[in-house]
């Protein structure tokens, strides 16, 4: 399974534990990040992971595009919903795309924590399936 992991920098201290928490159920995963958090949960677990661009600079495009061509299957986004952001269209459009490709997201880490109970217990493999047809 793909996965992306992406914080806002005030979550960036949660996005850390979480991936701390769930590193062996992350690990068996490719595992794909925006710049800085790519750097940071790599930093604090070991974690290998592809780093896109950071996300001002284009990072949620990116992920965006893998989601577009079927190429991502779970996105962790833990989102900072009190602070603006000066890319708020790419966020947008990568929920948005999310939505249109029914990719499961969480935008939170009480939703992302489900994400990975499911994921350990193998609720993910209907993914397979659609990543073949295409
Ligand atoms: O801004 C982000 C997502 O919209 C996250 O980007 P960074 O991981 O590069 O900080």
């Amino acid at each position: 399974m793909k996965i992306a992991l992406i914080a806002h920098d005030k979550k960036k201290p949660e996005m850390v534990n979480f991936a701390i928490a769930y590193q062996d159920i992350l690990k068996a995963h490719e595992l794909y990040a925006t710049g800085t958090t790519g750097k940071k949960v790599n930093a604090a677990t070991g974690l290998t992971i592809h780093c896109f661009q950071s996300g001002p600079l284009g990072g949620d495009q990116q992920i965006g595009a893998m989601i577009a061509s079927n190429e991502m299957d779970l996105v962790i986004f833990l989102r900072d919903p009190l602070t603006a952001q000066p890319h708020e269209p790419d966020v947008n459009a990568l929920l948005r795309l999310s939505d249109v490709y029914r990719i499961p997201l969480a935008t939170n880490l009480a939703s992302a924590e489900i994400l990975m109970f499911a994921l350990k217990h193998g609720e993910f493999h209907w993914r397979d399936l659609v990543s073949k047809e295409s």
